[in-house]
């Protein structure tokens, strides 16, 4: 059967769907789609409305080569967004992301604002036409005007240098510095002339974490988290509160154990829902739970303190009697509601599908959301709150027809600890014609293989022939505390042992061709491949991606020390290094890694790549020769972002399991050069 997943270039060409907004009065969702660009070397986003009744199709409501992203409603009804597209009336303008106005009765979107440093998010209230902008301002400027003059000179004189006084100076894959994270609010919305923006907390410097802001339903209070620097490079998350109109700061939660996130603001404005995640140690695994915070300067409560789950509250209902939220739950992530009177919590959707973004209707009866599962990528759906049942809407894009079938297994570890796994088998898979087989290792490693992924696709390898094994090992989100405490501390004992207990039973199987089965894992599941291969030859091949190799440096060099720290003594960092144990690697390795990877940095598999051939079982023979292979990557970052690299990383994946686990010899992608 032939289905997307055959060809690479349909794969990427996928539409891709993310993001969910509701109007006030419950009649328009907006989403947006990541689709090719027309060379097919980026992907360029666009905002679709969807119907909420589910009678109409999806239609695009933006069009532009630079893409469009951050829609948010005005309570008013107008639909705002960030792009960076040309002003119609400004010909000779640049081009910047600016924030435009699309009006709920129709006609063009218009430029509401713009600045020299662009915007990276929007936030509206519920109530009032209030609008704050995250934006990033040079620490030093004293405003608007003079933040644009300084860009502009530094611009200009070509001086890239930052000057750093604390930590962290990285994230993921861009520099921190000179400018910091601020608040601009948007001001006279609605007013004739074009708007001003105005810094709430420019004494905040660099502390704000503006992507877990929110505004009150009247629009008058903002809460944030606040980063502050702690000693020895390390950090907290306090929940502070701005009043926009009187700029005035409060810390609500500061404490040296937790770090806090703001959730949504009760409708009448009393109360907030709230993220405390424990500070870890080496003792103490992660564990977050719901707080509801009274505003009027009342104690936090813990809200559903006896459900072993660590929910994320989405939304209120209308009346204020309880929260939507949803939470890691055996290979899902359901749609809950928790009674804020009670801390009861009834599950609302029942498939195993992974549910995000969820908006609630003004009548409390339905709400939207956007799930995805291994069966199908993204999508909005309607979901009955009182009944759970669950409806596609009209969507942009169909689902994907599957090369195969997603199986739920489960095995035992060592402890006696159900080990769950979705199964992924190609079609054609029998006792008569068994068939290679991967173990996918999912990073974090607190986390969950749970819902859809572009980036490590099993269907494209099931096209290809092969079954995929995701099994949640010790670390794992979904089944309990006590799945993440028992491998805390301790990467290479359960997460290790359960892994190896699931594919002692994956190989059992008789339509599994045991004797052809590789290992693969990113990040930190490129950590636990690394593991898996200084301590057994069972796997035929092991692919790494962005890995963790030796922990000694890692945990220097990455761009949050401070967290690995918490969890591991340097001792138990050598305890628990992959390096350790090179001598005893005799399986053919593909290392891949970004050079632009912050998260995992690049000496990760540098060091990882000379140790293989100057140090494994299989080193490089007289003439440099040898059985591994590195995929490097020097523009992209912990993930492989660009269509076309996407496409080489599949490709070139393919090729060593072909040449090691099928022992079958395919042509390398030609813009490979070789
Ligand atoms: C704040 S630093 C660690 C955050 C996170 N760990 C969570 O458990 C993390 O980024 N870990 C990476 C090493 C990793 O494994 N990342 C995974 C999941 O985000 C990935 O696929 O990139």
């Amino acid at each position: 059967m032939t289905t997307p997943f055959s060809s690479l270039e349909d794969f990427v060409a996928l539409p891709r769907l993310s993001g969910l907004v509701l109007n006030r009065e419950g009649t328009r969702l907006v989403t947006s789609v990541a689709t090719l660009d027309p060379k097919k070397t980026a992907y360029q986003s666009a905002l679709w409305e969807i119907d909420p009744s589910g009678a109409e199709p999806a239609r695009r409501l933006t069009r532009s080569s630079a893409g469009e992203s951050g829609a948010a409603f005005l309570a008013g009804g107008d639909l705002l967004f960030t792009s960076a597209r040309p002003d119609p009336e400004d010909a000779d303008g640049e081009k910047r992301p600016s924030l435009w106005r699309l009006p709920a009765t129709g006609g063009e979107a218009s430029l509401l604002v713009t600045r020299e440093g662009g915007m990276s998010g929007v936030l509206t209230a519920a109530e009032a036409d209030v609008v704050v902008l995250t934006a990033d301002a040079l620490a030093g400027s004293t405003g608007e005007e003079d933040d644009a003059e300084r860009r502009k000179a530094r611009k200009d004189s070509g001086v890239a240098a930052i000057l750093h006084a604390g930590y962290p100076v990285r994230y993921w894959d861009a520099d921190l510095g000179p400018d910091e994270p601020r608040y601009l609010a948007v001001t006279d919305v609605d007013g004739d002339g074009r708007p001003t923006l105005d810094d709430l907390v420019p004494s905040a410097r660099g502390g704000l974490r503006n992507a877990h802001a929110v505004l009150s339903p009247d629009g008058r209070l903002l809460f944030s988290s606040l980063t502050v620097p702690e000693e020895l490079g390390s950090q907290r998350s306090v929940l502070v509160r701005v009043d926009l109109a009187t700029r005035e700061l409060s810390v609500l939660l500061d404490d040296r154990e937790n770090d806090y996130t703001p959730g949504p603001v009760s409708p009448d404005g009393r109360y907030l829902a709230v993220t405390r995640d424990r500070r870890t140690t080496a003792e103490l695994a992660p564990q977050s739970s719901l707080l509801l915070l009274p505003l009027d300067g009342g104690e936090p409560r813990q809200l559903a303190a006896d459900w072993d789950r660590w929910p994320s509250p989405e939304a209120w209902l209308p009346d204020g009697s309880s929260l939507v939220a949803t939470a890691d739950d055996d290979g899902g992530a359901p749609v809950v509601v928790i009674d804020v009177a009670t801390g009861a919590v009834r599950r609302v959707t029942e498939d195993t599908a992974a549910y995000s973004d969820v908006r609630v209707s003004p009548d409390g009866r339905t709400a939207y959301a956007v799930r995805s599962s291994y069966l199908f990528p993204a999508e909005v759906v309607r979901i009955d709150l009182a009944t759970g049942a669950t409806d596609r809407l009209q969507n942009p894009a169909e689902r994907p027809e599957l090369p195969g079938t997603l199986e739920r297994v489960e095995s035992v570890g060592q402890d006696g600890q159900a080990v769950k796994s979705w199964l992924v088998l190609p079609e054609g898979a029998s006792a008569d014609a068994p068939v290679p087989a991967l173990l996918w290792i999912h990073g974090g490693p607190i986390g969950s293989w749970n819902a859809w992924t572009w980036r490590w696709s099993p269907w494209v390898m099931a096209a290809r022939g092969y079954a995929v094994l995701l099994p949640d090992p010790a670390l794992s989100t979904g089944y309990g505390q006590h799945m993440v405490d028992r491998g805390w501390g301790s990467w290479g004992a359960a997460p290790y042992t359960d892994l190896m207990a699931a594919t002692d039973d994956l190989v059992a199987r008789d339509d599994i061709d045991g004797t052809r089965v590789a290992a693969m894992g990113g990040s930190f599941g490129g950590y636990m491949a690394n593991w898996v291969a200084g301590h057994t030859a069972r796997f035929a091949a092991i692919v790494t991606h962005a890995s963790l190799w030796a922990l000694d440096q890692f945990g220097g060099t990455t761009d949050a020390a401070y967290y690995w720290a918490r969890e591991m003594t340097p001792e138990a960092m050598l305890e628990n290094s992959p390096h350790s144990h090179i001598g005893s690697i005799d399986t053919p390795m593909l290392v891949i890694h970004g050079d632009k990877d912050y998260r995992v940095p690049i000496g990760e598999g540098l060091r990882l790549w000379y140790d293989l051939l100057s140090a494994s079982k299989l080193p490089a023979n007289e003439h440099g020769v040898t059985p591994h292979r590195f995929l490097y990557f020097p523009d992209e970052n912990h993930w492989i972002l660009k269509p076309q690299h996407a496409k080489i990383w599949y490709s070139v994946v393919e090729a060593f399991l072909a040449s090691n686990v099928l022992g079958e010899e395919r042509e390398l992608p030609r813009e490979l050069g070789l």
